[in-house]
């Protein structure tokens, strides 16, 4: 099993170029499901997600085309099964997103439930309140969800906790109901945004995009488009965040500053000097990082997705911080082993408060979720001595070449088997 060698080895300076968002190219691809065209999509991030993706496609019959990296061609002009097994769902609770445009254009869905993980119990009952809501038969046997409609009906629907992957299955499965559907509550992230966008360039008629009600015209029928995959906010503000801790300066190219406010303000407060253009961020860090206390919360506000990576930087700073996780019940997992880096990291409930210590040092240590794994590979950039992040499959779910990007930028990290 692969593993990370890092080596703390100074500040990392030079550019990066971030990578399509794995958060947008999973339901972006899955829209393929919606139409028998040809969709051609670039800025495709090259994970171990999206091989997952093109292997639950494919096993349903689906045509993935991929001749060049970054780029796929996906064709879903007949199906062979309407079945997303467990075996590939266990892996990546992401599989989900099948459902809702499966069960629109075919009138039948089968997808294995995909049950907890590591940062909570992540239940899918407002995707198929939802799907019942607009007329569809749900049962739930063997531990999969069994979806039937002759075809979905437009409703309105008041989702009761803001969820992205909910709001994505509907809002597919209703691009293709009969009459209006509106959803009220919706998750407002980026990667909705950038979902419904894909939707409109293959006719659907969408309205409200960007905000938490969203009404679809159901149409008969959506056709092909070329789709390109909008910048991945959580890979960018790793990369900041990894500049920040080693007092470097970063630019990074083809990134979405726009979708990124809460983080950059987090980093300004902690001391750091950001700029930004349409499509670049830079970030320069000239002392030690300040403390600072933040709580996730549903876009804009703090992405839980960045919360081990900011709670990573309190580690090092100057002071003390707070930090508060509202959106998963379970994820504080980079805890204990920081805290066998030297951090002073004390848990009570969904609060961590975080005193920043001078040092960090090197240990062997590994993390059982994609983000908890990130802080680890930041933690190791600024510790003395050799770390070694064990497990890094759960890095390759969510980075692309982590080691060779950080690598080029000063950093002494190398894969090892
Ligand atoms: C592939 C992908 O895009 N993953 C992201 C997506 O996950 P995902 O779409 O799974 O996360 P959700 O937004 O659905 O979950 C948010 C909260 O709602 C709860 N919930 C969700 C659905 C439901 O039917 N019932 C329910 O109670 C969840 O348990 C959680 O507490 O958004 C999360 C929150 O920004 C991110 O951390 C993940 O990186
Ligand atoms: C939690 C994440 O992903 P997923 O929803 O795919 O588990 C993540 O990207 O941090």
């Amino acid at each position: 099993m692969d593993k990370l060698r890092i080596c703390g080895n100074g500040p990392l300076n030079g550019e990066i170029r971030v990578s399509g968002a794995k958060n947008a190219a999973l339901p972006i691809l899955c829209t393929s499901l919606l139409t028998a065209d040809t969709m051609r999509f670039t800025n495709v991030p090259m994970l171990r997600d999206i091989s997952t993706t093109q292997k639950l496609l494919q096993g349903m019959g689906v045509r993935v085309m991929t001749d060049n990296v970054h780029e796929m061609e996906i064709t879903a002009d007949h199906l062979d099964s309407l079945v997303a097994p467990y075996d590939l769902v266990k892996t990546m609770r992401a599989s989900i997103l099948v459902l809702g445009p499966t069960l629109a254009r075919f009138g039948e869905a089968t997808v294995s439930l995909p049950g907890g993980c590591a940062i909570g119990s992540r239940p899918v009952d407002q995707h198929i309140k939802g799907l019942v809501a607009m007329g569809a038969e749900v049962v739930i046997e063997h531990g999969y969800v069994k979806a039937k409609a002759k075809r979905l009906r437009g409703a309105h629907i008041v989702m009761d906790v803001v969820t992205v992957g909910g709001t994505e299955n509907l809002l597919m499965a209703a691009a293709l109901a009969d009459g209006t559907t509106i959803l009220e509550n919706a998750a407002r992230e980026p990667e909705v945004t950038d979902l419904a966008n894909c939707l409109v360039a293959m006719g659907a008629r969408i309205s409200g995009i960007g905000t938490n009600r969203l009404v679809i015209e159901g149409v008969d029928k959506l056709h092909g488009c070329e789709y390109s995959i909008m910048p991945d906010r959580i890979e960018a503000g790793t990369f900041l965040v990894a500049a920040a801790m080693t007092q470097g300066h970063l630019i990074l190219r083809n990134a979405a500053p726009r979708s990124m406010e809460a983080v950059l303000d987090k980093l300004v407060e902690a001391g750091a000097v950001v700029e930004a253009g349409d499509d670049w961020i830079s970030l320069d860090m000239k002392r030690r990082p300040k403390a600072i206390s933040f709580r996730t919360l549903p876009y804009p506000a703090f992405p839980t997705d960045m919360q081990a990576q900011l709670m990573t930087l309190n580690c090092i700073a100057e002071g003390a911080g707070v930090v508060t996780e509202t959106i998963f019940e379970n994820r504080f997992m980079h805890v204990p082993e920081l805290n066998r880096m030297g951090a002073r990291i004390e848990v009570e409930g969904n609060t961590a408060m975080v005193h920043g210590v001078e040092k960090l040092s090197g240990a062997t240590v590994m993390a059982t979720d994609l983000r908890a794994s990130a802080s680890l590979v930041l933690a190791g950039l600024v510790a003395q001595g050799e770390t070694i992040v064990d497990r890094i499959y759960h890095l390759d779910r969510g980075y692309e070449y982590i080691e060779k990007k950080l690598g080029a930028v000063g950093a002494h990290i190398e894969r090892i088997s």
